[in-house]
């Protein structure tokens, strides 16, 4: 048994849908299909799931969001025209979007989630539609009735394990389970998303519970590429890489796989094939337990914006105890998380995700730091942009290192930061945001 998960590009479209439904019914191996809302039909459009927080953000603010509601109605009701789908289907997606955009708002977040959930759902319900109106014995099924139980505990959205023995019982569904992804609900009954482009997460999430032997996640592009494509053109495809490079590539920036999809098919032991549903037939990418190593140290490499770092100093950092955590208890007072966190003997620096600093945060935090940790010095730097090298076979490669700061040096790069990481499948750039380009093209034409 296979799980297809489409994304947004892949759905896009009556056009879209047509290669969907191929796809599905080309293999009955096939049985349950996740399903991302409409996204992108080119460069110019907006995402059903923009217009859907922009609604509930209009509403919040005590404005009118009802013309975007109807916006996203007629995304759908061009779908559904171009494939000959019943308008009784529209007609049941305009209500339950307009009952979610007026529903209670005590509390932002929850009805925010509710309604951005909306997009996925039903699209899931307009695409069982199609498919039966081609015959093809096909459902759509809601996360709460399948036992899709999340939380929101420690400020994420999270599946509860006890979710997995439930959806096992999804394989006794006739015909094909159609199946929002990006939400589940939590146990009084409230719709909670997971963070942009979650319906990867339901993917793996369903996969681990139904024991599927395949994890297969449709996109627009021919594989997962050693870069960016947008950063470098006709970068090299990778065939086969293991969960753990992935994650590490993910997670730094390869926007194409959620990095939170990977420990639910990998704790499964499912591999996960990346295709593309523009062109099936291409190879793709395969995720792997273990993989050949024979092609050198570096697999991929992935950069994301955004970051600032602080860098904080005082001798004899090393000798006292409970410094670490105090620095982090201040962090915590403002709910802020770090990334990274490189040290030496008198000095360590915190990596963070810039836009957590709202506000006066960032002075106060530093404030603290100076004033109750007694720093010598502490400084901030903020647009850095970080660079994550990745390669099972850097444990085996000596010199990777140098390889990849003499091809920075040489492209006038300055590194801000280096730090390994001790799975030692990767090592991390720091460079300023704007050489973030140069320094990808420079390191990708230095290893492949
Ligand atoms: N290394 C990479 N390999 C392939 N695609 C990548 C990579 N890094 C970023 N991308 C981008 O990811 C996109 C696919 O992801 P996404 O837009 O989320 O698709 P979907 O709509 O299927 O969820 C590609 O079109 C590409 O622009
Ligand atoms: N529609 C949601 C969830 C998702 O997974 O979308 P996509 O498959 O288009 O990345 C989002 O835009 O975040």
């Amino acid at each position: 048994m296979k799980v297809a998960k489409f994304g947004g590009s892949s759905l896009a479209s009556g056009e879209q849908l047509r290669k969907v439904f191929e796809i599905v019914v080309s293999d009955p191996e096939r049985k349950i299909v996740v399903v991302s809302a409409p996204g992108k039909r080119n460069s110019d459009d907006i995402k059903v799931t923009d217009l859907l927080i922009e609604a509930a953000e209009q509403q919040l603010r005590g404005d009118n969001g009802e013309h975007l509601i109807e916006d996203v109605v007629s995304r759908y009701a061009s779908i559904a025209e171009e494939l000959d789908i019943s308008e009784s289907v529209i007609t049941g997606i305009h209500e339950n979007l307009m009952a979610l955009l007026h529903a209670d708002q005590s509390n932002p977040k929850r009805y925010l989630d509710a309604l951005k959930a909306g997009g996925e759902d039903n699209n899931a319900k307009l695409v069982a539609g199609y498919f039966q109106s081609l015959g093809v014995e096909a459902q759509y099924i809601n996360p709460k009735k399948a036992g899709l139980i999340v939380t929101d505990e420690g400020g994420f959205t999270r599946v509860l394990p006890e979710s997995y023995d439930r959806l096992y019982a999804l394989r006794d569904e006739p015909g094909i389970v159609v199946f929002p992804g990006f939400f589940g609900y939590t146990l009084d009954g409230d719709v909670l998303t997971f963070s942009r482009s979650g319906s990867d997460i339901t993917g793996s999430i369903l996969a681990n519970g139904v024991k599927a032997d395949l994890y297969e996640n449709f996109t627009d592009v021919d594989a997962v590429y050693a870069v960016n494509p947008n950063v470098v053109s006709n970068p090299k495809g990778i065939r086969e890489l293991t969960y753990r490079e992935m994650r590490e590539l993910s997670y730094a920036g390869f926007s194409v796989f959620h990095d939170e999809a990977l420990i639910p098919a990998f704790r499964a032991g499912i591999p996960v094939h990346i295709q593309n549903t523009n062109n099936p037939a291409a190879q793709g990418t395969r995720i792997v337990n273990a993989r050949d190593n024979t092609n050198g140290p570096v697999i991929g490499i992935a950069s994301d914006k955004g970051f600032c770092s602080i860098y904080i100093s005082k001798y004899l950092m090393n000798r006292e105890v409970g410094f670490g955590r105090k620095l982090l208890h201040i962090l915590e007072d403002y709910g802020v998380s770090y990334e990274h966190i490189p040290s030496g003997i008198d000095d360590v620096t915190l990596i963070l995700r810039q836009d957590q600093m709202k506000g006066d945060a960032e002075k106060k935090i530093i404030s603290r730091i100076k004033k109750e940790l007694h720093a010598d010095e502490v400084n901030v730097e903020h647009d850095l942009a970080l660079i994550m090298v990745v390669g099972e076979g850097m444990r085996h490669n000596v010199g990777t290192t140098a390889r990849a700061s003499k091809a920075l040096a040489e492209a006038k790069v300055n590194i801000e930061m280096i730090n390994q990481g001790s799975s030692e499948v990767s090592m991390m750039f720091g460079v300023k945001g704007h050489n973030e380009e140069t320094a990808i093209q420079a390191l990708y034409h230095e290893f492949f």
